[in-house]
């Protein structure tokens, strides 16, 4: 094979629930996942050796080396499947890093992807979803897109049903939040407080299928909000001008600190959008639909 293709989008978690932290050092979540369409893309070509080159607007900031999730991805999945791990991979990078927008699990998703089709290899998806998840709790959504309920740590997914497209508005920030930081906050809030096991609820479930906006937007919740907004008290800004600009609701984007608001349809987004960046409590913003696909 020549090259492959791959995109994988950016996910939001429109309900993300948070249990006790776990003695691994994790937490036990209970979450939806919602993918939204915006794209990294993944090209792969045979190659004499593994290189991975970043592009795009969010190229810079990514580590180059080793750690560098595309090419822990590509030696994990060569070393699962006994083949060399030789590969020029390209990331098109347009999600934005470190904003809880899972972008490096994405990358990490698309190389297993492409590096699963460039070396013939045709493991299925649950052996992908296997390699993915030694890379990180995000990884196993990403290859899988559309809409699920994440439990454990967010690695066991329920593929779920939404009954339209979601139009939302993602506001970034100048700079990321790390991921680690964000929970040690949130367990530091919490320290003495009896925390109940993590649940997704039926309102969001319920509101998802049948397609309402007005009800997704009343089931909106995100244990991590109050963490992320106590590490950057201005995303507290960002989500009241989200509000008063008319959005049907609004929340910080998993560990964040991208938050995303939710429209009524197309149209209401546009405005949304303009609003939200008159309002300068951001850096950038972002029209998307959810749910995206992971694919071609
Ligand atoms: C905030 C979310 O984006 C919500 O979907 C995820 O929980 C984060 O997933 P991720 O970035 O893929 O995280 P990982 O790379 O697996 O873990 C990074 C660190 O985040 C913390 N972590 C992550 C997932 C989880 N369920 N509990 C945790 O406490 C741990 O300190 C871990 O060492
Ligand atoms: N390919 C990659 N793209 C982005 N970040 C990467 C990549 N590889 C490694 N990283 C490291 O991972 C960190 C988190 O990046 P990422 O963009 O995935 O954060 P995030 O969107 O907050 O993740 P999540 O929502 O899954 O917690 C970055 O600060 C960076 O150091």
């Amino acid at each position: 094979m020549l090259q492959v293709i791959t995109r994988v989008p950016a996910k939001i978690n429109p309900v993300l629930s948070v249990g006790p932290a776990r003695r691994d050092g994790y937490h036990d979540l209970a979450t939806v996942f919602h993918a939204v369409s915006l794209y990294d893309e993944v090209r792969a070509r045979a190659g004499d050796d593994l290189t991975v080159t970043m592009s795009g607007p969010y190229a810079g900031g990514v580590p180059s080396d080793a750690t560098n999730l595309a090419t822990r991805a590509a030696r994990a999945l060569a070393k699962r499947a006994g083949v060399p791990a030789k590969a020029r991979v390209d990331v098109h990078k347009a999600i934005p890093v470190a904003a809880g927008l899972a972008g490096g699990s994405a990358d990490a998703a698309g190389v297993l992807r492409a590096c699963d089709a460039l070396w013939e290899l045709g493991a299925s998806d649950t052996e992908l979803a296997t390699v993915a998840a030694t890379l990180g709790s995000d990884v196993p959504f990403a290859l899988a897109g559309g809409t699920a309920v994440g439990t454990g740590r967010g690695e066991r997914l329920r593929g779920i049903t939404v009954g339209t497209t979601l139009h939302w508005v993602l506001a970034v920030a100048s700079r990321g939040l790390s991921t680690p930081d964000v929970y040690r906050r949130l367990d530091e809030l919490r320290s003495g407080v009896s925390v109940p096991e993590p649940a997704v609820g039926e309102a969001i479930l319920t509101a998802l299928a049948g397609g309402d906006p007005g009800a997704v937007a009343a089931s909106l919740r995100n244990d991590m909000q109050e963490a992320a907004v106590a590490l950057r008290p201005e995303l507290a800004d960002t989500l009241r001008a989200g509000r008063e600009a008319g959005a049907l609701g609004g929340i910080v984007s998993g560990s964040g600190p991208t938050c995303a608001f939710l429209a009524r349809d197309g149209e209401h987004s546009g405005e949304l959008a303009a609003r939200l960046d008159a309002s300068g409590t951001c850096a950038q913003v972002l029209q998307v639909t959810g749910p995206a696909r992971t694919g071609d």
